[in-house]
């Protein structure tokens, strides 16, 4: 009999056959509690779990103790108690690389569209506004030559130095854990202490990972160091701003613009301050989202799961030292 695994999101239907070919699939809606009681003997049979964004957390793994494999359809496994999964002997495999380049065409546009005002004027043409000849209250600011602050210089931190160097003109700064040689030779990057790189910087780009540490890194006193022109761009995650703190520093103008892809509470909800803001461009985690590569990711997150089950977790596994 072939091993059972639990499917938590929809896929191409190849990658589906491919799935099949390996495992016997049960597709489920969610990792909710609710569907976990409901269907408690196959997440006590499952050896597998394909799926991205519901919590994987010791609740679940306690209903599941013949796990030994979870690929998550993300690079980012903030939802994941990794911690857990180690104690378990459960490997978990993720997806970065596949999805770099997008992600950092997503931070590009974000830029220029907070600097443009690309969604603002484009509502007020739709509005009938555009009567006569454009006047500087349509005017948006440059991006071209403007000094970018990186703040998470990892894989798409550096796809996104690459085109603001090469596209842009941009000087470029950072800060990440550690010192970047290839950013630095490659694109010029400077690496800075935060603070030097908020105060510097015409546009503060977060790239970075949830963690513990990165958690509310961004508050009242962040925003206040940036400078009054500054565009905030984050395409990281929600909870490493203070979202209360962004909208006081938009709404008392201490910074001109933001740009934003993720969100403390996603979906966004609809009375949120920031969707009442002109100078917010607000955008619903597209990162990866394009069909090349969210199809991409989920042929990895496939390939993974089938590599981690053989006792092959060679590539892309966020804790090799759990392996039994
Ligand atoms: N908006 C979206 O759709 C997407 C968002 N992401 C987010 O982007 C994150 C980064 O992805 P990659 O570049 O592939 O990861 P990576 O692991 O290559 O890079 C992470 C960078 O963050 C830095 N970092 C971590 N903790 C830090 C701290 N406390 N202070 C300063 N720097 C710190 C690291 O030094 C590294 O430079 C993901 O973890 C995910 O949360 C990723 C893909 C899509
Ligand atoms: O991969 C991730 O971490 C995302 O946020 C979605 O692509």
């Amino acid at each position: 009999m072939k091993p059972s695994i639990i499917l938590y999101k929809a896929l191409p239907d190849d990658l589906l056959h491919r799935l099949e070919s390996h495992f016997t699939v049960h597709r489920l809606p969610d990792l909710r509690p609710e569907t976990v009681a409901q269907h408690a003997q196959i997440f006590a049979s499952a050896v597998g779990l394909l799926g991205s964004g519901d919590a994987v957390d010791q609740a679940l793994l306690e209903k599941m103790p013949r796990l030994r494999a979870a690929s998550t359809i993300s690079v980012g496994y903030d939802n994941v108690d990794v911690d857990a999964l180690n104690a378990r002997g459960v490997l978990l495999m993720h997806t970065p690389t596949v999805l770099t380049e997008t992600v950092a065409d997503t931070v590009i546009a974000l830029m220029l569209s907070a600097a443009r005002r690309v969604v603002e004027v484009a509502e007020r043409v739709r509005a009938g506004e555009w009567t006569t000849s454009i006047g500087p209250d349509w005017f948006g600011c440059d991006v071209h030559h403007k000094t970018l602050g990186i703040v998470g210089m990892g894989r798409i931190g550096l796809a996104v130095a690459q085109r603001a160097h090469f596209g842009f003109n941009m000087p470029i700064l950072y800060n990440a854990r550690s010192r970047h040689p290839e950013a630095e030779s490659r694109f010029n990057a400077r690496y800075c202490e935060l603070d030097a790189l908020l105060q510097e910087a015409d546009f503060v780009c977060l790239i970075l990972p949830l963690t513990k540490e990165t958690h509310r890194m961004f508050g009242t006193a962040q925003f206040a160091t940036m400078k009054k022109s500054a565009i905030f761009v984050n395409a990281g995650r929600g909870p490493v701003v203070d979202e209360a703190a962004l909208i006081a520093a938009l709404q008392r103008g201490e910074i001109q613009a933001a740009g934003l892809d993720v969100f403390d509470q996603e979906p966004l909800p609809v009375d949120s301050p920031l969707l009442s803001l002109p100078n917010v461009v607000a955008v619903p985690h597209i990162g990866s989202a394009t069909h090349e590569t969210r199809y991409n990711m989920a042929a990895c997150a496939v390939d993974n799961l089938i590599d981690a089950l053989r006792g092959k977790p060679e590539k892309n596994c966020v804790n090799p030292q759990a392996a039994k």
